[in-house]
């Protein structure tokens, strides 16, 4: 599965309401840029009375007020480009911060199930490398355009203005100008949306790779593994080589219509004069404009590249809100002491028409410990995330008090269901920080006792700023067993009536898992507990015990009875007391 790309006219209607919210600092920036570009049409127009003068006569007091008009002309133009410049970056800024609060907005509300089918690769090189490039373009781009659009534009009114028909001959390079950037433009956006998504992949493969080095290590994969890459940089290199190829027909293109029209307007401006049409002073002032046009029309071009490069960025990062949601949430809440949680003929598949669960149908008692057992693969997670409500069935309900799960907004179904795996993120900040994802409101005494439940308060009382602490990369660094307390910790603020352990402690090593299980037994207390267990003494622990086999609960009950049943599961306790 793919992370969807916006369409042509998404992209435009947001890029217009972008433009609209921030219309103020636009139309400013427009101002002052038409301003600055105003006073440095002066100097030509100057030079060319000048000409004119030299022509015709002049006086010595005539030429010095030119020149003093020149030399305030070109004053007030630095002036007002400074202060042009800085409020465009301003606006710069301002316009892609709006855009980025709005892109975290929108990955951090991303169903799991969607990251986890889509892989990380594509939406790192969204986060990272998109982010960048429109922000470049934002940046430098937005306000590049606006400044050579309005310099062009009255560059070109003042040439009609000074002499339309010596004008004429600025309109010599636009007959290869514009069939040459049409070309272009027509074909870049499709080539540049292949380079993103090729690199993106790339991205993927290598990350995957590397993140997996001992398996890809360990199964001999290595050279699978180098043979993908290698496919995704023959693609890579033929997407740059195609966009690369498209920039090697505009560029010469253009920089040839650059030169034909001061070429024309000197040969039509010497025959203009010739029969009496035209000044000379007319000729030089738009022949300066000729050249002096060039720079703001190859910076236009070079940005409309560049836009191309941002505007597809902007669609893959676009693209992210038009992933659905993966539930909606109704009106409907259990009551408060309704804890019952139900699976009823749960079905899922992590790909179409690949059913991993098969009807299950499963009611927890309430403050009972249900291991879940079963071969490898069997759907034992899977149930387990089901029961969490961490991806909505595909087929069938899991309800608490008879509300689907995936129907109660997350804040409240985490109250009611959570899941405890062996990943623990620490985020980067203080401790405080990282406990608070669970319940914002709590005051540090409420932390501090969750972090004595878990037996976690001693470490956290001997950190340099206790509870202030900055942990996470960068910071204070915390061992697998204290991150690991520190999500317990967030269970006890969730306080959830029903807890779902997947391999929580089983990568740990004995002595730390020693010292864990006694926190999580404290957390566990007066709970239901789904503990899916790879090794069987914790089923023999259990009330009951579940045995999954093929995405189907093939028997369940507590461990003596089952025992004494003789089934699978007797024959897997027998195995396992045999090793
Ligand atoms: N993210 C995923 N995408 C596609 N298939 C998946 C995914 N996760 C699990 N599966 C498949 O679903 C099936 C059930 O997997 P699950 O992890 O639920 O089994 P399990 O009983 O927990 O196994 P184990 O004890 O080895 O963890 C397996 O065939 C597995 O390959």
């Amino acid at each position: 599965m793919k992370l969807p790309v916006a369409d042509g006219p998404a992209l435009r209607r947001h890029t217009a309401a972008l433009l609209r919210r921030h219309r103020r600092g636009l139309a400013g920036v427009v101002a002052l840029h038409v301003l600055a570009a105003t006073a440095g049409l002066a100097g030509p127009w100057l030079l060319g009375r000048l000409v004119d003068g030299a022509v015709h006569g002049t006086t010595t007091s005539a030429v010095d007020r030119t020149v003093a008009v020149l030399v305030v002309a070109v004053l007030a133009q630095t002036v007002l480009i400074r202060y042009a410049q800085r409020a465009a970056m301003v606006l710069g800024e301002t316009v892609f911060a709006d855009l980025r609060e709005e892109f975290v907005g929108r990955v951090t509300r991303l169903p799991l199930s969607t990251v986890e089918r889509a892989g990380t690769g594509d939406l790192v090189a969204r986060t990272t490398t998109d982010v960048d490039r429109v922000q470049y373009t934002v940046r430098f781009g937005v306000p590049r355009i606006l400044v050579t659009t309005a310099t062009i534009s009255l560059t070109l009114v003042a040439a009609v203005l000074t002499s339309p028909l010596v004008a004429i001959g600025l309109l010599a390079g636009l007959p290869l100008l514009l069939p040459v950037t049409r070309w272009y433009l027509r074909r870049a956006a499709p080539a540049y949306l292949r380079e993103s998504a090729a690199y993106a992949t790339l991205n993927g493969t290598i990350t995957e790779s590397v993140e997996g080095a001992r398996t890809v290590d360990a199964l001999g994969l290595g050279a699978r593994r180098r043979a993908r890459v290698d496919a995704d940089l023959r693609e890579a290199f033929a997407a740059e080589r195609r966009t690369l190829g498209l920039r090697s027909v505009l560029f010469p293109g253009v920089d040839t219509s650059f030169i034909l029209p001061l070429v024309a307007v000197l040969a039509w401006g010497a025959y203009l004069v010739s029969t009496g049409d035209a000044t000379v002073g007319a000729v030089t002032t738009i022949a300066l404009y000729a050249s002096q046009i060039i720079q703001p029309i190859g910076e236009l071009i070079f940005w409309l590249d560049e836009i191309q490069v941002g505007a597809t960025s902007l669609a893959r990062i676009l693209g992210v809100a038009d992933v659905h949601a993966d539930r909606t949430e109704g009106d409907a809440r259990p009551g408060a002491d309704d804890t019952d949680v139900r699976a009823d003929a749960v079905r899922y598949a992590y790909r179409p028409g690949h059913d991993v669960l098969h009807g299950v149908d499963l009611a927890l008692r309430p403050g009972e410990r249900l291991a879940v057992v079963g071969p490898s693969g069997a759907g034992k997670s899977t149930l387990g995330r089901m029961l969490a409500g961490i991806h909505p069935p595909t087929g069938g309900s899991v309800t608490v008090g008879d509300v689907p799960l995936v129907d109660l907004p997350l804040d409240d179904l985490r109250g009611h269901v959570a899941l405890v795996t062996q990943e623990h993120h620490v985020f980067v900040g203080p401790l405080a920080d990282n406990l608070r994802l669970a319940d914002p409101d709590a005051d540090d005494a409420a932390l501090e006792r969750a972090l004595r439940a878990v037996d976690a308060w001693d470490w956290v009382a001997a950190l340099p700023h206790g509870l202030a602490t900055e942990v996470g990369s960068g910071g204070t660094p915390l061992t697998p067993a204290q991150a690991q307390q520190v999500a317990l910790a967030r269970l006890v603020l969730l306080d959830p009536h029903t807890l779902v352990l997947d391999e929580a402690t089983s990568l740990l090593d004995p002595r730390a898992a020693r010292h864990l299980e006694r926190s999580l037994s404290a957390v566990l207390q007066g709970r239901t507990v789904v503990a899916i267990a790879h090794r069987l003494h914790t089923a023999h622990d259990a009330d009951r015990v579940a045995v999954v086999d093929a995405g189907r609960i093939s028997e369940i009950g507590p461990h003596d009875d089952l025992v004494a049943a003789d089934g699978e599961y007797a024959s897997l306790w027998r195995s396992w007391q045999r090793e």
